[in-house]
């Protein structure tokens, strides 16, 4: 609520135009009892304070308007402490109020005969005229409290557009730079009253801000940068215009600071897949072997191939390198060359700017290399991608610098590239089918993870640790895998390697309905593995000799001519035949 006495000035001016006019004095104070004008022209008494016992006192405390037709007929004038040096004549004494509340009370002071005479001869008309200029005082309070409200709202607004992380720049219909936000001008050092008044044009000339401010065309995340000195900032620019009761007036830019996009696709992916070596299960040399090189190398900046069969953990080991290297608070991209088009791979890689091909999204769309801005882009099956990408591939190694599609700018890339797969590179390179100078820039550091076959002394320890995973996962508590089954597991030769062991795991802990897995619950194709191992019978090489001179001297005869051409047919000779048929006891 506003008083009298943030409005003091105004108060004083209005007393002072009462005063000048009628030739009396006028005091005016507020509920408080504060003197907020004086105009001392012609009063004796010198009223610092207001008093409760004064008349204005009273009129503030009633409410209601006195008239003072002499010091000696008002009882607060009798008691007055201040009576003798007071040479008031008369006075009339009215309430302020607003919303049925008093603010303060007007005075206004006759002291020569005179004016006495003409207030008392006057006093209806008077009181009118004060209460008029009570109305005025209530509006000024209400034109205050508007503006103090506006103040405040305004106020509000500032607080809200600095707290908030995006870039604001509001606009006039014309393109005149009207507010910018603290996002802005701390970025580039400078204060508000440096961008307020200047053209947009003049700091950021897009096309699409024309058509905004000359169209009212609205538009989204669009990458841009406004350059001022030395520093840039890079930014997801979004515009839209304001209307203000039907009519245009000016537009809002917001700018998402691109460092804080990556953030965001940095939290998305390290959602539950930021992992640690010690999540890497395997106690066989050649899997500690791995584990150490890729530690070793994690912070490293180099690139690093990683081959192995399907399912061998290529992209677990990936992980394993950013997350344990200083890039671990940045994004770890992944893309997979071989699940995703030809056609998209190229615009899923590097991006593409808006309108470059049909189809294209509007406002363009940002490559892996630029999402993994500051971290780790994982390239899997990169022997599936198409030679004329592999070239582009190469200048963006070299070159650190990635160019969308449809554009000339060179974007200054800070990534580290993990490339996968289970493609015998090396071959393709012979074959012509992989470019040579590629394969040597990706395979700065090699690392090769053995399938599971070479290494079947991690069976078991995978086989328990992916147990007690889904035991958690799935709310159960199976305790192990009964003797015949893991004795199975152990042979297997597992052509899917850890991937296809997890799996088959993963379903048996969902059937098993008993303490510990069982046959039933065990793929066919494990088991089929072990009956076809069973089938054979191993026979010795001499039966197997046995058997096929036997076979032969029943085709050819067992006379002298048969023999002749049994041992031909057997490849031997024939004394050699008499030797072995004596040696089997052949008849
Ligand atoms: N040593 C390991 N310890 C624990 N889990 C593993 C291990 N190796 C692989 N896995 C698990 O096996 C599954 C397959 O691993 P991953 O996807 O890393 O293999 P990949 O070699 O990249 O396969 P692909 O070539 O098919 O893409 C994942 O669920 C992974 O967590």
């Amino acid at each position: 609520m506003v008083k009298l006495l943030d409005i003091k000035d105004l108060v004083q001016k209005i007393a002072e135009a009462i005063s000048s006019v009628l030739d009396m004095d006028v005091i005016i104070s507020d509920c408080e009892y504060n003197k907020i004008a004086d105009t001392k022209k012609h009063y004796d008494l010198e009223v610092t304070t207001i008093k409760d016992t004064y008349v204005l006192g009273k009129v503030i405390r009633t409410g209601k308007a006195v008239v003072v037709e002499g010091k000696e007929y008002e009882e607060q004038c009798i008691k007055c402490e201040g009576k003798d040096k007071c040479n008031l004549q008369a006075m009339i004494c009215i309430p302020i109020q607003f919303r049925k509340k008093t603010l303060g009370a007007i005075a206004l002071i006759a002291i020569t005969e005179e004016t006495r005479d003409d207030l008392l001869k006057n006093r209806k008309n008077l009181i009118e005229y004060m209460n008029r200029m009570a109305e005025l005082i209530i509006g000024k309070v209400m034109e205050q409290e508007a503006s103090n409200n506006l103040e405040i709202v305004k106020n509000q607004m500032v607080h809200i557009m600095n707290s908030i992380d995006e870039g604001i720049i509001t606009l006039d219909e014309t393109g005149e730079i009207l507010y910018v936000n603290s996002v802005i001008y701390n970025f580039f050092s400078y204060d508000e009253d440096y961008f307020k008044g200047k053209m947009i044009r003049e700091i950021l000339l897009e096309p699409y801000i024309e058509k905004l401010v000359d169209e009212n065309t609205s538009f989204s995340n669009i990458e841009t940068s406004i350059k001022l000195g030395r520093r840039e900032f890079h930014a997801l620019l979004s515009g839209k215009p304001m209307k203000i009761g039907g009519k245009s007036s000016g537009a809002i830019l917001t700018f998402r600071n691109m460092s804080d996009v990556y953030n965001v696709v940095n939290k998305v992916s390290l959602n539950d897949l930021s992992i640690s070596f010690d999540s890497i299960i395997g106690n066989s040399s050649e899997v500690e072997r791995v584990k150490e090189t890729a530690k070793r190398v994690a912070n490293s900046n180099s690139t690093v191939l990683i081959l192995g069969e399907s399912g061998t953990g290529k992209e677990l080991f990936a992980r394993a390198i950013h997350y344990n290297s200083n890039r671990k608070d940045n994004p770890f991209i992944t893309l997979n060359c071989a699940a995703i088009p030809e056609s998209l791979l190229e615009s899923e890689l590097f991006g593409y700017e808006e309108g470059s091909f049909t189809g294209a999204v509007k406002g363009g769309k940002m490559g892996k290399f630029q999402l993994a801005q500051g971290g780790t882009v994982f390239l899997d099956e990169i022997g599936d991608m198409p030679l004329h990408l592999q070239t582009k591939l190469l200048r963006v190694l070299q070159e650190k610098t990635v160019e969308k599609i449809g554009s000339s700018k060179s974007i200054p890339l800070d990534v580290r590239v993990i490339a996968a797969t289970n493609k015998k590179l090396d071959n393709m390179v012979e074959d012509r089918e992989f470019r040579g100078d590629l394969y040597y820039r990706l395979s700065v550091i090699p690392i090769n993870i053995p399938p599971l076959r070479n290494r079947l002394g991690d069976v078991k320890i995978l086989l328990d640790y992916f147990l007690a995973q889904y035991n958690k996962r799935l709310g159960k508590n199976i305790k192990g895998f009964e003797r015949d089954v893991e004795d199975q597991l152990l042979m297997y030769e597992w052509p899917g390697n850890v991937r296809e062991l997890e799996n088959i795991v993963e379903y048996a802990v969902n059937m098993e309905k008993s303490k510990y897995i069982k046959m039933e619950n065990i793929p066919q194709r494990i088991k089929k593995n072990m009956n076809e191992k069973e089938a054979i019978i191993i026979t010795t090489i001499d039966s197997l000799e046995k058997k096929a001179i036997y076979d032969a001297l029943r085709v050819y005869g067992n006379n002298y001519e048969g023999k002749i051409n049994a041992a031909e047919a057997l490849g031997i000779g024939t004394a050699t035949l008499y030797r072995k048929m004596k040696k089997y006891e052949i008849k």
